[in-house]
């Protein structure tokens, strides 16, 4: 039997829409708007918010296009951005990821990992943070997560808390001097 072939869009974003919160998407400002992130977001302003985080280093638009593809084919990948319609460039101003973890334990249990929280310098305060982990959260709770787990610095652990997170247990961590992947 021939395969169903899958057309996709520049449209189309790294998970189906309806795992975007209506309730989330309407507490936004005025002409803001949640979305999954899209293959097209190189120059969008993606890339910025996560400088806000770390360094984000010197990526090319077709590296960073085959490392969505490899987020789409794995399937657990849930990249989440807040858009200002209102802005003609640059208009990604947050972002914000869950990855979702398989186990053998709590029969066969899902763990959401909320990971590079970012929000551009000039739009934080704006309540944009807790929305994006928000979304994240209803994410997590509708494919099936049961609980969701993230590292922060203590300065951010006030923020975490308002989002109704609560500290539990401590981080350790091996860092590889060979760690950055050839592919
Ligand atoms: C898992 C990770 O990714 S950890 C890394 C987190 N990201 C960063 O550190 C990058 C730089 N910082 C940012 O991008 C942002 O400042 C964030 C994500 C920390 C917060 O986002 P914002 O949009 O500015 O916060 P937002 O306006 O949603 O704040 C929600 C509430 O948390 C409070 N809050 C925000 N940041 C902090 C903080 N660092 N400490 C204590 N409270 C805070 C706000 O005052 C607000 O409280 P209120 O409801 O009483 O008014």
């Amino acid at each position: 039997m021939i395969p169903p072939i899958t057309v996709t869009t520049p449209q189309d974003g790294l998970f189906s829409e309806s795992l975007i919160s209506p309730d989330v998407s309407a507490s936004l400002p005025q002409g803001y708007q949640l979305r999954a992130l899209r293959r097209t977001d190189f120059n969008s302003g993606f890339l910025d918010c996560l400088r806000v985080l770390t360094t984000v280093g010197d990526i090319s638009e077709e590296k960073f296009q085959k490392q969505y593809d490899n987020m789409v084919a794995r399937e657990d990948y849930y990249i989440i951005v807040i858009e200002d319609t209102n802005r003609e460039k640059n208009s990604v101003v947050a972002t914000g990821a869950l990855i979702v973890e398989h186990k053998f334990i709590h029969s066969l249990g899902k763990v959401g990992h909320i990971e590079d929280i970012a929000v551009s310098k000039d739009q934080q305060g704006k309540k944009l943070g807790l929305r994006l982990i928000q979304a994240l959260d209803f994410v997590a709770e509708k494919i099936g997560c049961y609980k969701s787990i993230l590292d922060c610095s203590d300065a951010n652990e006030g923020f975490y808390v308002k989002c109704g997170f609560r500290r539990a247990g401590l981080q350790m961590a091996h860092y590889y001097e060979g760690g950055k992947s050839k592919h």
